[in-house]
């Protein structure tokens, strides 16, 4: 713990000196891509991925050892009657994965992935978020602790996922919370919620963010207030991948809402991450713009689970071989333009 002892303190001070891009990479990645037989530019974002993979691995980019973390949370919220689903099926799916038989695994294994699942003190859900926080600072920061280690086992390009029964209404609580607009913006079906379940989950959004509304200045507030374990692990990962020099790929909905923590405490945080697609899930496309950021697929999923992350995943590592694997102009005896 930091020297004060305050359990956010840390967090705070690693995100005001988070380590940037590596310039010496990037140019060397450039001057290579120059020389691929290629006209300039016609591999469009491929290109842009590669470069972003120097970048940040200050490596030439190389996808060789991907992860995909998924982290899993139960939440105390679900008690209002808000998901088809009971919260039950974090276990069980979690247990899926472990079985192979989740739609994830199956794309672990057309793409080569690694898979690793965290699940997160799923027997005792959260507290309410309409009448108390998610968590308390102690346990909000040794949770961000915990899914700093994701990467532990090494990885060169991190996919991170999520599971969690209820876990869209966190993610419209925490986008209400640093955006503003109203509940209705940011709450969707989620896994299938409409008629009153939608209604029950736009009155816990919309209570949850008045309740807390005093404290909701500073982004750490904001996560272990209306946040969740799963929430706090994916922050936990996104700033060890920074720090580790690893890129990573965002998921969907949820993911997004636990990396706009982040980005709310420096706007800089997110720079070694890309989206792997937009999800479904109606507001998505607006945290996305709020990030700044394009996403590399749009497919109409709304799983979760890291499914979008990890398609994307495929895209990354074919930008990363086609710069390192194709032949430059001069291997190929090809004519370069002038
Ligand atoms: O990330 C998304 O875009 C997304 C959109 C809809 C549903 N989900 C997944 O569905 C679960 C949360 O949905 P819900 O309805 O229980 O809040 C959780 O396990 C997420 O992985 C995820
Ligand atoms: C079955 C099921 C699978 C999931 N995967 C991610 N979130 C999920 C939610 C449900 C309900």
């Amino acid at each position: 713990m930091s020297v004060s002892g305050l359990p956010f303190d840390d967090f705070r001070a690693l995100l005001q000196n988070l380590p940037g891009p590596d310039p010496r990479s990037l140019v060397a990645a450039r001057e290579r891509d120059a020389q691929l037989t290629k006209p300039p530019g016609s591999l469009g974002r491929l290109e842009e991925i590669a470069m972003w993979l120097a970048a940040w691995t200050g490596r030439p980019p190389a996808v060789t050892r991907p992860l995909v973390a998924i982290f899993a949370g139960n939440h105390g919220v679900t008690k209002h009657g808000i998901t088809p689903f009971p919260s039950s099926v974090t276990q069980q799916m979690v247990e899926n994965f472990a079985a192979g038989g989740a739609a994830i695994n199956q794309i672990c294994v057309t793409h080569d992935l690694g898979l690793k699942i965290f699940d997160l003190a799923l027997d005792y859900p959260t507290g309410d978020i309409t009448c108390e926080p998610a968590l308390s600072e102690r346990d909000c920061a040794a949770t961000m602790a915990f899914g700093m280690e994701a990467i532990a086992g090494g990885t060169d390009l991190l996919c991170i996922g999520e599971m969690g029964i209820g876990n869209t209404t966190i993610a419209a609580a925490i986008n209400l919370a640093l955006y503003g607009g109203e509940a209705e913006d940011w709450v969707g079906p989620g896994t299938g919620s409409h008629g009153e379940l939608l209604e029950r989950k736009i009155a816990a959004v919309k209570t949850a963010v008045e309740f807390h509304k005093d404290h909701l200045k500073d982004p750490f507030e904001v996560l272990r207030r209306l946040g969740g374990r799963e929430i706090a692990a994916i922050a936990g990962a996104i700033l060890a991948a920074r720090v580790e020099k690893i890129p990573v790929l965002l998921d969907g909905y949820v993911v997004t809402a636990a990396a706009s923590i982040l980005k709310a405490a420096n706007p800089a945080a997110l720079d070694h991450c890309l989206l792997g697609h937009v999800s479904g899930e109606p507001g998505h496309l607006k945290a996305i713009e709020m990030l700044g950021k394009t996403p590399l697929l749009a497919l109409g999923m709304r799983l979760g689970e890291g499914t979008g992350a990890a398609l994307a995943a495929g895209i990354v590592k074919a930008a990363a071989a086609c710069h390192s694997g194709m032949a430059t102009f001069e291997q190929a005896g090809v004519s370069a333009g002038t």
